[in-house]
């Protein structure tokens, strides 16, 4: 009785659940950033065609996130997936300086978008644990985030390999868009 009388204040009033999506160039580490924060495991992927897409519940919150493919080709239709989103997450190959510019270019190009305009952007240093990768500072320089003024927005290291940082990114998002302490 009290799991149907639970289903049914469920379907009643279901429980906010905000979207984030994940976007970056190929060989990034998004996919394998969206498994190690939807199953706690490290998944062998393959080059995303199209998307996957994954609830993650963190302190009680829960998120819709969206893993984008980052190959040249798709990158135009990531606008498709940005209509209701609250937060989109960039994610960087730390170690893949030749194309640092290329990912400016692409999220100045995502900022201007109308569907994003009250969206907050993390930024994930991603592949922290390989030598040669850039600092967080050095990336920030790189995308010219003290540029961006119109959107609230904030870089962590991470590893996706072994999840170091990924909690502390998602902690920030859920603070933003909950406007509440989570800590
Ligand atoms: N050393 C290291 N390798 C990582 C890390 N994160 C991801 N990788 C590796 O990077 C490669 C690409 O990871 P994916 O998650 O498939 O990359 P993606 O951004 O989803 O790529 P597309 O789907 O093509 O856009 C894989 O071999 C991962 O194991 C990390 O933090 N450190
Ligand atoms: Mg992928």
């Amino acid at each position: 009785m009290g799991a149907l009388l639970s289903r049914f204040w469920f379907v009643l009033f279901p429980a906010k659940e905000y979207k984030i999506v994940v976007v970056g160039l190929d060989n990034a580490g998004k996919t394998t950033t969206l498994y190690k924060l939807h199953l706690g495991d490290v998944v062998n992927t393959s080059p995303t065609i199209g998307s996957n897409v994954e609830e993650v519940v963190y302190k009680n919150i829960r998120f819709e996130v969206w893993d984008l493919g980052g190959q040249e080709r798709l990158r135009t239709s990531w606008a498709t997936y940005y209509q209701g989103t609250h937060a989109v997450i960039v994610v960087i190959d730390s170690t893949d300086r030749a194309r640092i510019s290329i990912m400016k270019d692409e999220l100045f190009r995502l900022l201007q978008h109308g569907d994003l305009e009250h969206t907050v952007v993390l930024v994930f240093a991603n592949k922290q644990d390989l030598k040669d990768a850039m600092s967080p500072a050095e990336i920030t320089e790189a995308l010219s985030l003290h540029s961006i003024k119109n959107h609230d927005w904030h870089i962590q290291a991470c590893c996706a390999l072994t999840g170091e940082g990924l909690y502390d990114g998602l902690g920030w998002i859920a603070q933003r868009v909950t406007g509440k302490q989570t800590t």
